[in-house]
């Protein structure tokens, strides 16, 4: 790879390229297996072989070689759905299988040298590829291998990812790697992709923390030998854009874009390289295919970052948001996690002694900033609890804001409610997801972990977990404090808000951070209803959670 030209690369090999690529051994089995194609496959190279009846499209191919991620948003796992994204069949050598998730590594099993270079000649000699990147790359020998295989096999990109430390903190590739790395693979490579730490290590472990230290590291690992050099700036300290700065030995690029606010940052490393490694293949050249793929990232973070998959810090993107996008089947189901910060649960008995409707008193709480309403009825009639509920469904309609009946599930069949919420002893979540059908929404109230798995597992979006204190609006409540909410949190695979005798006073301390991810709010009756001015009241107590809750707030990892 060494003084690969990236714009003769560009402009040759892509009309070029064979159509299709075998083996002859290969081609024996596919003319036993289809017979009457053969005349298809009129001439036959070395190895390879093209059509002259029919034209056949030839797929731009990437050769991914990378640890394994589990959890499936880093690795090999991201950089074949991002490849897949861009319409690049993505091969896979995997050097190391790591146990992983949303919140760490807590195993790594490294795959010996040996069987690394077997799977590299496996696809090498078979199927090809356009573009190697490379990523988790564990040991020496590995390293020394993927060399070797490379002076035999040579490609028309080699990106490499020198990935040492995952985005949650631990290590993936020890120092020991960093001479072999330097002196013997990033020579070969046309483009390194470090990111900060990662530019420091290389370096010599100077620090990389600012602009003018990104351009100074990518010169100076530029001197190592690789064509270009993309020094990544997602670990940039401070809350404004994102640069990464590209060097190619004349000219500095420094490529800004809007920073996206999200926790699912897991695997954008990865998933860059075999972007960029994508377009390469594709035949775009060096500087085009960075944008593309910055521009690919950048709709994915985007795309992404509503998502709740995993308990820990970091969660994964959708890379194939185009195919599947999970943001437009939750608002299809309505229900968006975030909703559950400020949950007013009014109450007629209240209401009354205030002299105001169920509706007046759902509009005083919108107003003053609730983002949900449950509608809690224990003593009227059906008849007037459905006008009820149908006066406030109106109300919360035209502001946009879902609202949930509690219990009873009549009542929001009938009025078309958004949704349903169920106790312990009401109808049994599966029963109401079966009456109600997907796109409502049901909340459960669990006390403890074993309850908050149960009603996930049974179709509810969230939980409803408390008393968090002592409250008198509901008689006989066990009080399960703040340890117990949290218990609840780290137990339920769905969104939880905390609930009972929750007021402006102590909601701060409830939402404190550090506090679990998927606690998302407080649901509050008496802090809001029982009180002269239901907007005031209520805008109290959004300014508290405005206070804690921050957009990006941190949250406690669950390992
Ligand atoms: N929150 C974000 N918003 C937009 N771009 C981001 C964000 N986080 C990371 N990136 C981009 O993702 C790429 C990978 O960044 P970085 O986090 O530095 O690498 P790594 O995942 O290897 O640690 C870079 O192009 C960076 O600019
Ligand atoms: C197997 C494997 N390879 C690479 C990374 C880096 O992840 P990131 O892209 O977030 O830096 C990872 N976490 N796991
Ligand atoms: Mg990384």
């Amino acid at each position: 790879m060494q003084g690969a030209n990236l714009v003769g690369f560009n402009t040759n090999f892509l009309p070029t390229f064979p159509i299709l690529k075998t083996t002859p051994h290969l081609f024996c089995h596919l003319k036993q297996a289809y017979p009457t194609a053969s005349s298809t496959f009129a001439s036959m190279g070395n190895d390879e072989f093209t059509t002259t009846t029919t034209t056949t499209v030839r797929v731009p191919r990437v050769l991914t070689v990378a640890g394994s991620d589990s959890g499936a948003g880093a690795g090999i796992q991201a950089d074949m759905k991002a490849c897949a994204a861009l319409g690049v069949y993505c091969t896979t050598v995997i050097t190391a299988v790591t146990a992983q998730n949303t919140a760490g590594v807590q195993g790594i099993h490294t795959v010996p040298a040996d069987f690394v270079e077997k799977q590299m000649l496996s696809v090498l000699t078979d199927i090809g590829a356009d573009v190697v990147k490379t990523g988790m790359l564990p040991t020496v020998d590995i390293i020394r291998s993927i060399c070797d295989v490379l002076k035999t096999y040579p490609v028309k990109a080699l990106v490499v990812d020198p990935v040492l430390v995952a985005t949650s903190g631990d290590e993936l590739a020890g120092p020991a790697v960093l001479d072999v790395l330097r002196e013997e693979l990033l020579p070969m490579a046309d483009l390194v992709t470090p990111n900060l730490p990662e530019a420091s290590a290389l370096i010599g472990g100077e620090n990389v923390v600012n602009i003018s230290d990104m351009r100074e590291a990518a010169q100076a690992i530029h001197a190592l030998g690789p064509r270009n050099v993309l020094v990544k700036g997602g670990h940039l300290p401070g809350t404004g854009g994102m640069v990464d700065v590209l060097y190619d030995g004349v000219d500095w690029h420094e490529l800004s874009g809007s920073r996206v606010e999200t926790h699912n940052t897991h695997g954008t490393g990865c998933t860059l390289a075999s972007a960029i490694a994508a377009e390469l293949a594709k035949g775009h050249p060096m500087l085009p295919a960075i944008l593309a793929a910055k521009q690919y990232l950048a709709d994915t973070l985007q795309q992404s970052a509503g998502l709740n998959i995993g308990r820990g810090a970091q969660g994964p993107l959708n890379h194939l948001y185009k195919l599947s996008n999970w943001g437009k089947t939750s608002t299809e189901r309505q229900f968006k996690p975030e909703a559950l910060l400020l949950y007013a649960v009014t109450d007629a008995a209240m209401n009354k002694r205030w002299g105001r409707s169920t509706a007046d008193a759902v509009r005083g709480a919108i107003e003053g900033g609730a983002t949900i309403i449950q509608i809690r009825e224990k003593e009227a009639e059906t008849g007037e609890f459905l006008r009820e509920a149908e006066a406030s469904l109106k109300v919360a309609r035209h502001y946009g804001i879902p609202l949930l009946i509690n219990d009873r599930i009549d009542i929001a069949m009938a009025c078309d409610a958004d949704g349903i919420h169920l106790g312990q002893s009401d109808l049994p979540v599966a029963q109401a997801r079966a009456l109600l059908g997907p796109e409502k929404i049901i909340g459960v109230s669990c006390k403890t972990p074993e309850q908050a798995e149960k009603a996930w597992k049974d179709g509810a979006d969230y939980i409803g977990s408390g008393g968090v204190y002592p409250t008198t609006t509901k008689k006989d409540n066990k009080t399960i404090g703040l340890d117990g909410l949290r218990e609840v949190c780290y137990g339920s695979p769905i969104p939880v808000v905390a609930i009972g005798g929750i007021s402006t006073s102590n909601a701060g301390q409830v939402m404190q951070e550090p506090r679990p991810q998927n606690l998302k709010g407080v649901a509050v009756v008496s802090a809001l209803f029982n009180q002269a001015d239901v907007v005031a009241s209520t805008q109290a107590l959004r300014s508290v959670l405005a206070r804690t809750v921050k957009k990006s707030s941190p949250v406690v990892p669950l390992l």
